[in-house]
């Protein structure tokens, strides 16, 4: 049901939610927002429209190419992609000049969690992940190992225990060292002239090698409970507590250290959800609003008790004089909004035509993020009361000058002052990181952060150069020339544009939730090269992240980076192709591996409406799969297929046999729909099928149209018939 507003047709189920809910309180009235929007969408809708032909045509032009220039010649491919305007002419040197930008952005350097913001209790935890529990972060992973007794047992295991404890202490041993001792010796910490002092076991007092680490703390000043130490700009939390059953087995009490973990968290309107209808959309702007209203709350049960969870409140502390001071409890909040390319049925123009979403996006998460600079609101977000929206697939600059214009124009209809809507720009796209100093310069008043989105980076570079040959595996890309040279030339670019304590420069996901020891010895790689922020799938990864920025001191870092951009520039036009023949075991293990990580993804995304989930690849480990590592696999295989490195009936024979396994992984779930014997009914199949089939036919590699129609499609059978093919 829609209902016509000017030259508008909104969904009524939307036009509701934006009246009675999201436009209440923050003075705007109804009548200029539509207005408003109907103005924005005659300006931008068409502008978006030939921003995707340009897209096409650039594509084209690059396939027809490499059709025609065969064998590939790196020389002159690069002056072919200049010619063809690919890679743009590059502006004059500049500084990017954002004002208003909270400091978990500018000044404080750690990790920063995604969540998909259509499940409210995960978004909740997100938000709540600004402080994580080390103990627990440490106890409930493979950080610590199974050995001697020391792996994971049906209740406490104190042998595990302890190595938790062991392990946590000599991290502060490393961050926060003592004079002459370590924190393991310690029996009681105390308060001694504004300074902490600890009496070890032997008797002796000792003190912080920096004493200015200590900030603070909580509880009685005789005998506080809770010690407040920075380090790098970030906080460490020391609970002590004699009666805790931890604090009690612990010479100094200590029953838990608490690091100030995802400073910084991205509510995903994108690829980590599935959201294909106007239904879908209300689920994740209510969310929003509930987070910006600080009313969100999630009730469900766990281990058997009833839970609701809301937001954290900010936490209080008396500084070592005696001054009362807060830390915000909540990570600062951003809002991934979704591209340029899918359009939305929740709003239409008057001649039938769905609207880009990413309009609609950027008006309404703009609309709902006022909610949260009410005196009214329960938590604010922003202190700056800034809007902080990440832009995901642009691809050049003058994508991102069309979204900085559209940001304009959203300040306009809402009454913002202009630049109060903070762009995050992801370094995602091959034609973003070859021309990445034009983009930073076309939201330079605005920009926030950029981030190396590497998969749908390794998505775009399989897809633009699918014509001109078969590429190396999949696994061997993260080691490819094109994107080492792409990771360090956005770090660069991001330093040379002045983005040093002014924004963020993100580095990309860490992919494998349960690995955490293996993300503890590699991540630390990414604050070294000069990131301010790495992206963490889970709360309990950010804690354990957090160590890293402890331990790495990002500013400093940055004041070394030096590199040749146009060397840089160069790697990465190296297409990443292989004349290797590989042998059947090789390719047989190819198709398992993306193949099973298509179905496992695809079936709970088109069945069930869930747009991130956990699949495990053919070894067992289990991995972090979204709409981006979607458009890896379908893409890979695509290309494979195109350049006859397998044929059509092993991929076939692949898809059924997989099903199998999937289904396999799938047996707890209730809700799962078998595919194994049902290929010929499964919409889910089908899909898997068609991505992987017209997979070279779809625009840049997305797999967004394809998703899109089917899950369309499952929600139609299943309102027809109340259950799935
Ligand atoms: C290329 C890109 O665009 S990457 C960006 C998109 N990716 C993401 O957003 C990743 C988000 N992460 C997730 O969705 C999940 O962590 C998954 C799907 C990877 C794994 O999910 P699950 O298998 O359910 O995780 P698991 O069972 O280990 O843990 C669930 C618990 O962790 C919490 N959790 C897991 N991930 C998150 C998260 N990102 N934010 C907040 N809480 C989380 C859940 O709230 C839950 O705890 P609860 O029971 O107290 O509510
Ligand atoms: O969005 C992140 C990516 O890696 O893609
Ligand atoms: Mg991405």
């Amino acid at each position: 049901m829609y209902k016509e507003i000017g030259k508008l047709k909104v969904a009524q189920t939307l036009c509701e939610f934006i009246e009675e809910e999201a436009l209440n309180g923050v003075g705007v009235d109804k009548g200029s927002f539509w207005k408003g929007f109907e103005q924005i969408v005659e300006e931008f809708a068409g502008r978006n429209k030939s921003l995707l032909e340009e897209r096409k045509r650039l594509q084209k032009i690059i396939d027809d190419w490499h059709e025609k220039n065969e064998p590939f010649d790196p020389g002159r491919y690069q002056s072919f992609l200049k010619e063809i305007g690919y890679v743009e002419d590059e502006v004059e040197d500049f500084t990017i000049s954002t004002s208003g930008v909270d400091s978990e952005i500018a000044n404080q350097s750690g990790p920063q969690l995604v969540v998909p913001l259509d499940n409210a209790r995960f978004a909740l935890n997100a938000a709540n992940a600004r402080w994580g529990s080390l103990y627990d972060a440490l106890y409930g992973t493979d950080v610590i190992g199974g050995e001697s007794g020391e792996g994971p047992t049906a209740g406490y295991n104190p042998v595990r225990g302890n190595k938790v404890i062991e392990y946590s202490k000599a991290f502060l041993d490393e961050v926060i060292p003592l004079k002459g001792a370590q924190h393991r010796q310690v029996v009681q910490y105390s308060l001694s002239d504004g300074s902490l002092s600890a009496k070890l076991s032997d008797g002796s007092n000792t003190s912080l090698i920096n004493p200015e680490a200590f900030i603070g703390y909580q509880g009685d000043a005789a005998d506080p409970h809770t010690w407040l130490f920075k380090n790098y700009g970030i906080h460490i939390e020391l609970k002590i507590d004699r009666d805790d059953p931890i604090g009690s087995t612990d010479e100094a009490g200590v029953k838990d250290i608490l690091l100030e973990a995802a400073l910084t968290t991205i509510m995903d309107c994108e690829d980590a959800v599935a959201a294909v209808d106007t239904e879908d959309k209300l689920k994740i702007y209510r969310n929003w609003l509930g987070l910006m209203q600080g009313t969100l709350s999630a009730s469900f049960e766990k281990e058997g008790k009833r839970i609701t969870r809301v937001l954290a409140a900010d936490r209080e502390y008396q500084s070592a004089n005696g001054d009362p001071f807060s830390l915000k409890g909540r990570s600062l909040l951003l809002v991934r909004n979704v591209g340029h390319l899918m359009t939305s049925e929740a709003v239409m123009t008057a001649n039938g035509e769905e609207v880009p979403e990413g309009i609609i996006d950027a008006v309404v998460t703009s609309l709902i993020a006022m909610h949260s600079f009410d005196e009214k609101s329960a938590y604010g977000n922003s202190a700056e009361k800034s809007i902080y929206i990440v832009k995901p697939k642009m691809h050049g600059s003058k994508e991102v000058a069309f979204t900085n214009d559209l940001f304009d124009r959203v300040e306009d209809l809402l009454g913002l002052p202009r630049h109060t809507i903070k762009m995050g720009v992801m370094d995602e796209e091959r034609r973003t990181s070859l021309n990445l100093k034009n983009c930073i310069f076309e939201a330079r008043e605005r920009i926030v952060f950029i981030n190396t989105g590497f998969l749908d980076r390794t998505g775009d570079e399989i897809h633009t150069a699918m014509k001109a040959g078969a590429m190396i595996r999949k696994n061997d890309m993260k080691t490819a020339n094109w994107l080492q040279a792409y990771e360090r030339s956005n770090v660069l670019q991001g330093l040379l544009a002045g983005f040093r304590q002014r924004a963020q420069i993100g580095k990309g996901m860490w992919a494998m939730p349960d690995q955490m020891k293996a993300m503890l010895e590699q991540k630390i790689n990414q604050p070294l090269s000069g990131a301010s922020t790495a992206w963490v799938p889970s709360p309990t990864a950010a804690t354990l992240h957090a160590m890293h920025f402890h331990q790495v001191n990002v500013q400093e870092i940055q004041l070394h980076i030096t590199g040749n951009r146009s060397e840089l520039r160069t790697q990465m036009q190296e297409v990443p192709l292989s004349d290797h023949v590989w042998s059947d075991k090789e390719i047989q293990e190819e198709l398992e591996n993306n193949i099973q990580g298509i179905l496992g993804y695809v079936v709970r995304w088109i069945d069930q409406g869930i747009g991130c989930s956990k699949v495990p690849d053919i070894h067992g480990t289990g991995l972090m799969e979204d709409r981006a590592t979607l458009r890896i696999s379908s893409q890979h295989l695509a290309n494979w297929l195109m350049h006859g490195v397998c044929t059509e009936e092993q991929i076939t024979g692949m898809l059924k046999k997989m099903a199998k396994v999937v289904d396999e992984q799938n047996i707890q779930d209730p809700n799962y729909r078998r595919i194994g014997d049902n290929y010929d009914n499964s919409l889910a199949f089908k899909a898997a099928h068609e991505l992987i089939f017209s997979g070279a036919e779809q625009p840049n590699g997305y797999t967004e149209p394809i998703l899109h129609y089917w899950r369309k499609e499952a929600k139609k059978e299943y309102a027809k018939t109340g259950v799935l093919k």
